[in-house]
């Protein structure tokens, strides 16, 4: 480094110095203004935001070999297939949606920002089954407008099935604003791109059965009020269904919602409570079950992964065409909202017993009164919308389902992937 030793030193240099120290100084001008304009104009906002969580790599995205890759994975290779871009398509629902859209022959493009709000590793796995069925998921963040015009301009997708978001009832508190950055910022952002979109595609995107919050009229039907969230989760699901309604009244999008309740199954979120319940069990650790007042009984409407699958597909199905172009609307449009179910609550200390048999150890149980921290006591579907739309019939119970779950877990956490700490 050039620093001098002593301020005599650097008297006596000082004009030869800084001539020899001009192209120096050019290199790390250069340097510095390359990564100021890397920071600020290449990588989406979300980068650079302290509310979202870390990617696991740097988005790079555009190119020749790029664009082919997109294309590629966007072909449609049966009759009436349809284009879809998938966004959260590492994610749990996100993975099993984009493979099975791709074996029936629709073109699938995935996009994903690799966060890790929990183990990333599950989501490389994913990404590398996707791209065994032929499924490219782009690495980018729907907060990055540029990057999702790119993809209509490649691809003039005819659906999208957005199921990116920060999910989690309880890690609301610990982190609010990846809350408001990928359910509320980053749907508008979608949503924006869509309506401008030449032709727009038609919307399915993920509700939640959160948005029944403190409603104690069962079983939750879709015209139950939802005005009572008890999480922030909740909060900013219900106004993505607002936004939703915006969106379709000004610029005529095609929207459906799906309100899904708390959807298990392989390749699942180690957030949710079969998951960490099963890794806890298994190393003997005690797990906390909490209970309502009065030693309530808590419980829900547990959803196997692929009746949610069918649904998903049911809702695209059915999808009608959004109705405005040029930015604007044209005519009116569909905006649907189904509850997507099990139909059959199962109290959570049943579930921890199913486990138990599935695993044969006995389960450490805690039971403590559930804090205030976003749960509701019971869910509970109605599915009779979805039944009479597009066919829904949940054919899953909880033992069946759960049993296929720990199947995959162990076989996955003993190929030598360690579960998250
Ligand atoms: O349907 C949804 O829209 C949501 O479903 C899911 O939320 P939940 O139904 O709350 O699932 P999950 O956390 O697995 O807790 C299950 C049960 O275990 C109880 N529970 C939980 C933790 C614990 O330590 N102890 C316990 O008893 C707890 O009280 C609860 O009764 C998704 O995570 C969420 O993203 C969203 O999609």
């Amino acid at each position: 480094m050039d620093i001098p030793s002593s301020p005599g030193k650097f008297k006596m240099d000082k004009r030869t110095r800084w001539h020899k120290s001009l192209p120096k100084l050019a290199f790390w001008s250069i340097l510095f203004f390359g990564v100021i304009y890397f920071l600020f104009f290449r990588t989406p906002s979300s980068f650079s935001s302290d509310t979202s969580r870390r990617s696991l790599r740097t988005y790079n995205y555009g190119g020749a070999a790029w664009e082919k890759k997109v294309r590629s994975s966007a072909k449609v290779t049966s009759k009436n297939g349809v284009s879809v871009l998938v966004t959260g398509a590492a994610g749990f629902v996100g993975s099993h949606v984009s493979i099975a859209l791709k074996r029936r022959g629709d073109g699938v493009v995935g996009i994903d920002n690799f966060n890790d709000y929990y183990d990333p590793m599950l989501k490389l796995g994913r990404q590398a089954l996707l791209e065994r069925t032929g499924v490219f998921i782009v690495e980018g963040d729907i907060n990055d407008p540029t990057l999702l015009k790119k993809l209509f301009e490649v691809v003039p997708f005819t659906h999208v099935m957005h199921l990116a978001a920060q999910a989690g009832v309880r890690y609301a508190m610990e982190n609010p604003g990846s809350y408001v950055h990928s359910n509320i910022a980053g749907f508008v952002n979608l949503l924006e791109v869509c309506k401008s979109a030449e032709p727009q595609p038609a919307i399915v995107w993920a509700s939640s059965s959160s948005v029944y919050g403190l409603n104690s009229k069962v079983p939750f039907s879709e015209k139950d009020r939802t005005d009572q969230p008890a999480s922030l989760y909740a909060a900013t699901k219900k106004a993505g269904e607002e936004i939703a309604h915006t969106y379709n009244h000004i610029y005529g999008l095609s929207l459906t919602g799906l309100r899904f309740f708390t959807v298990y199954g392989p390749w699942g979120r180690p957030d949710m409570a079969y998951f960490f319940f099963t890794k806890d069990i298994l190393r003997g650790k005690s797990i906390t079950i909490f209970e309502g007042p009065n030693h309530g009984t808590v419980a829900r409407d547990f959803t196997y992964i692929d009746d949610i699958v069918r649904g998903c597909l049911g809702a695209l199905d059915t999808a009608e065409k959004s109705t405005g172009s040029g930015g604007k609307k044209r005519g009116t449009a569909q905006l649907r909202v189904f509850n997507l179910g099990n139909t059959s609550p199962v109290p959570v200390t049943d579930l921890v017993s199913i486990l138990e048999r599935l695993l044969k150890v006995k389960a450490k149980r805690n039971v403590m009164k559930m804090p205030r921290n976003g749960d509701v006591q019971f869910t509970h579907a109605n599915i009779s919308y979805a039944k009479k739309e597009f066919g829904y019939k949940p054919t899953t119970d909880l033992q069946t389902g759960l049993k296929k779950f720990v199947r995959w877990y162990v076989n996955y956490y003993s190929a030598g992937k360690k579960a998250d700490e």
